[in-house]
């Protein structure tokens, strides 16, 4: 089957830690110039390519004095300081070698969540490849906790594809591509398509494969992959030694074909990006009303709420059998929701004022599960 690669007008690629970094902590300025080269050459051929780049923390391991990736968050958050900055740096200096230039965002899960930040991180990385920069984008590890936090920059770089609408995710990792088992068992094969999602129902995936380097190993890779194609993104999932040829639409690695179709992209980060702060429970009425009729959650429907939410949240909006129906951003703090329970907005308006007519959680803000 022809490869969506060189059809691509837009491909968001990913690289991790792994792939970019010695063993001993620091950053490999050989393999950097190597991925560079690869992106260099898409670019040349007109494609617009936004890398997401792991590697921060890898990166300032060895400044530090480190010689593994720290538990604590604070020595993590530390690390990425450091490493962040040398690891722009080299892609700057190398990119400068083929004319182009970088432009670095980092984001939290915030600044795809919320209305307003979503609006800035879209606006900029449009704006950058505009301007004709190639985007790097990472977590912003060093102000992130660990409620808040993507975690692993594959889920994050799914999510950014689907943001600039890329037409083609590609992951590369130091495996070449998805094996029916993790790699070092006997026997194990590479997958060179997938098709549909349920052909992975058999295949074994492990940890990450170099100690104390990569984060997620094979399964955030599929989580991932899971995210684009369902969104109608096709992946190839490969190493990085074969960038350049996955890049020129060469059969490398893994490719994932898009199985579902374009969703609204604001409505994919707060189902696969956000943690709820809390749910609110609904009666079956209102269960039907959001399935159904895809409407707003009025205070009518709601039964009760737990959790410590503040207006602005995402949280799980659960029917009357305890299943969870939908995420969603809360109008309310958690307090205020038990003086709202199965009334009306007209009735709520005339006893609390006119801020209390407005939804719990409007329809724009809500995503079925
Ligand atoms: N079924 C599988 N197919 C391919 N790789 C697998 C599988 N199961 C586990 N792995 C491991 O996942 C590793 C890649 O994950 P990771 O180290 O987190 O990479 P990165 O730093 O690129 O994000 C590989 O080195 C491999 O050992
Ligand atoms: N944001 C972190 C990387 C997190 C991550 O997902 O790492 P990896 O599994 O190597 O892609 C960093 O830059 O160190």
């Amino acid at each position: 089957m022809r490869r969506p690669v060189l059809d691509a007008k837009r491909i968001v690629v990913k690289v991790g830690s792994s792939s970019l970094t010695t063993a001993a902590g620091g950053i490999d300025p050989e393999r950097v110039s190597a991925l560079v080269d690869a992106l260099g050459e898409a670019r040349k051929r007109g494609t617009e390519v936004v890398l997401v780049s792991s590697g921060a923390i890898a990166a300032g391991l060895a400044p530090l004095g480190l010689t593994k990736r720290p538990r604590a968050l604070a020595a993590q958050q530390a690390a990425a300081s450091v490493g962040q900055g040398l690891l722009v740096h080299r892609y700057t200096e190398e990119l400068a070698r083929h004319g182009l230039t970088a432009g670095q965002v980092l984001l939290t899960v915030d600044d795809v969540t919320r209305r307003s930040h979503y609006r800035n991180a879209l606006a900029t990385l449009g704006k950058l490849l505009e301007l004709g920069v190639l985007p790097i984008v990472n977590e912003n590890d060093t102000v992130a906790t660990s409620e808040i936090r993507f975690g692993d920059n594959d889920r994050l770089a799914a999510l950014v594809a689907h943001l600039v609408h890329a037409d083609l995710l590609v992951l590369l990792s130091d495996v070449d591509g998805l094996y029916d088992a993790p790699p070092t068992t006997p026997g194990a094969r590479r997958i060179e398509e997938v098709t549909a999602l349920s052909e992975l129902d058999g295949v074994v995936v492990g940890k990450a494969g170099k100690a104390g380097v990569g984060t997620g190993g094979m399964v955030t890779k599929l989580d991932a992959a899971r995210i684009a194609v369902e969104a109608g993104i096709p992946v190839v999932l490969t190493s990085a030694e074969e960038a350049a040829a996955a890049l020129a639409g060469e059969s490398t690695g893994t490719l994932f074909h898009a199985t579902g179709r374009r969703q609204r992209t604001r409505l994919l980060w707060l189902a696969h990006a956000t943690e709820p702060a809390g749910s609110v429970t609904i009666d079956a009425g209102a269960v039907r009303a959001l399935t159904d009729r895809g409407a707003s959650l009025l205070a009518a429907g709601v039964t009760g709420a737990s959790g410590g939410f503040h207006a602005g949240d995402p949280v799980d909006l659960v029917g009357p059998d305890g299943a969870v129906v939908a995420r969603g951003l809360v109008a309310y703090d958690v307090d205020e929701i038990p003086q709202l329970v199965g009334r009306s907005s007209q009735e709520l308006e005339a006893d609390l004022g006119a801020a209390y007519a407005r939804e719990v959680v409007h329809r724009d803000d809500l995503v079925l599960l």
